[in-house]
C-alpha cells in the first residue's frame, strides 16, 4: 500500500507564483521522478470557488514546468469527497464581475487540465458531481473509490442550471451522445458500477488502494515516450479546446445572463438551502 498522507506531508512543497491564501487549496507533491501528485484540499467539500480553481491551475503549470514530470495524479485530502464541483456561493446572488471572473477561472481551469502535455489520472475518492465530473473527465484515465452512495455525474438540471456547451461535448465524448442525453437530461448521478459501465470511469478500486492503482497507472503513461504521446493528446484534445478559446467571452456572456436570470437565482438559492438544511 502506498503510504499517501505521510509521503504527502514528507514531499509536500507549496506552489510558487500565488497568494499565500490561494496555496492552502493544493498540495502539490513529487513522490517519484516522473510523476507528481496533486491533492485538492478545500474543506469542507473540496467546492471550486475562484481561488480555487486558480489554485489548481496554477499547481498543473508548476508541475509542467518541471522537464522530468510525464504525469500527474489528481486526487483529494478527503477520502470521501473528490469534489463537489463549483462552489455554488459563487452563483448565489453574486456581484456581475466576480461572477464573470469566476467563470473565466473554469474555463482556465478546464483548459489547463484538460490540454496539459502531462498524462493525467484521476483519483476520484467518493463524490463527484457536476464540476468534479468535470476535473475527472478532463484528466485521460479515472480510477474511482467503491462503495455505490459515491456518486459522479453531471447534475446541473437538478440545480435548474445547465452546463456549458463544453462540458457537453467532453460528456457526449466521454459517454456517447445516447447516455449524454440521459445523463444530463436527467442530472443524473451514477453509483462506481454505473459510471464504470457507460465509460465515465475507467476502474473502481477499493478505498485503501485508489492512490496505489492511480500511481501505477500514471507511472505506466509516464513510460511512454512524450512525443508521440503527447501529440496524440493534441490531435485528440486540440479541436475542442481551440473552440472554446475562441468563444471564451461568448461563454462568460451566456453564464452571466443564464445565472443573472431571477428564476435560477430562486432555483440555486433553494438547492443551497436544502444541502445546509440536510443536517
Ligand atoms: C451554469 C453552468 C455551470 C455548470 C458547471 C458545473 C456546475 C456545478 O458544479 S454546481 C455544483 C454541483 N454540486 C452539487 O450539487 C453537490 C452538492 N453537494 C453535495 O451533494 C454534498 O455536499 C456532498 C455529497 C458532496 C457531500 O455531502 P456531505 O458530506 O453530507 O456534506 P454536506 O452536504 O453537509 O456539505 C458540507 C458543507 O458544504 C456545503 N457544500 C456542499 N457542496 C457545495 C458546493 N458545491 N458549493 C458550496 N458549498 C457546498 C454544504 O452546504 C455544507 O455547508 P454548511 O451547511 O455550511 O456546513
Amino acid at each position: 500500500m502506498f503510504a499517501s498522507r505521510g509521503l504527502l506531508r514528507s514531499s509536500r512543497r507549496l506552489v510558487g507564483g500565488i497568494s499565500s491564501a490561494t496555496r492552502t487549496y493544493v498540495n502539490l507533491s513529487k513522490p517519484s521522478t516522473s510523476v507528481a501528485v496533486l491533492e485538492l484540499d478545500r474543506a469542507p467539500v473540496n467546492s471550486l470557488s475562484k481561488e480555487m480553481a486558480d489554485a489548481v491551475s496554477a499547481a498543473i503549470k508548476e508541475a509542467e514546468g518541471d522537464d522530468k514530470v510525464q504525469a500527474l495524479v489528481l486526487k483529494s485530502s478527503n477520502p470521501k469527497i473528490f469534489s463537489a464541483g463549483l462552489d455554488i456561493t459563487e452563483m448565489n446572488n453574486p456581484e456581475v464581475e466576480r461572477l464573470e471572473d469566476f467563470w473565466r477561472s473554469i474555463q482556465d481551469l478546464f483548459l489547463t487540465l484538460y490540454g496539459s502535455r502531462l498524462s493525467t489520472v484521476a483519483a476520484i475518492e467518493g463524490h463527484s458531481p457536476a464540476g468534479g465530473c468535470l476535473l475527472a473527465m478532463s484528466c485521460d484515465y479515472r480510477v474511482m473509490t467503491e462503495g455505490e452512495n459515491f456518486k459522479i455525474g453531471l447534475n446541473e438540471t437538478k440545480l435548474g442550471i445547465a452546463a456549458p456547451y463544453w462540458l457537453k461535448d467532453l460528456f457526449v465524448k466521454t459517454i456517447g451522445n445516447r447516455e449524454a442525453e440521459l445523463g444530463l437530461g436527467l442530472g443524473k448521478l451514477y453509483s462506481p458500477s454505473e459510471a464504470l459501465s457507460v465509460n465515465l470511469i475507467d476502474e473502481v478500486v477499493k478505498n485503501e488502494d485508489v492512490l496505489e492503482v492511480a500511481m501505477k497507472e500514471a507511472e505506466t503513461w509516464a513510460k511512454i515516450p512524450p512525443k508521440g504521446r503527447v501529440a496524440s493528446k493534441v490531435m485528440l484534445r486540440s479541436e475542442m479546446m481551440d473552440e472554446l478559446r475562441e468563444k471564451k467571452e461568448l461563454d462568460v456572456g451566456w453564464f452571466r445572463d443564464f445565472i443573472m436570470e431571477e428564476g435560477t437565482q430562486k432555483g440555486i438559492d433553494a438547492y443551497l438551502k436544502s444541502l445546509g438544511g440536510k443536517k
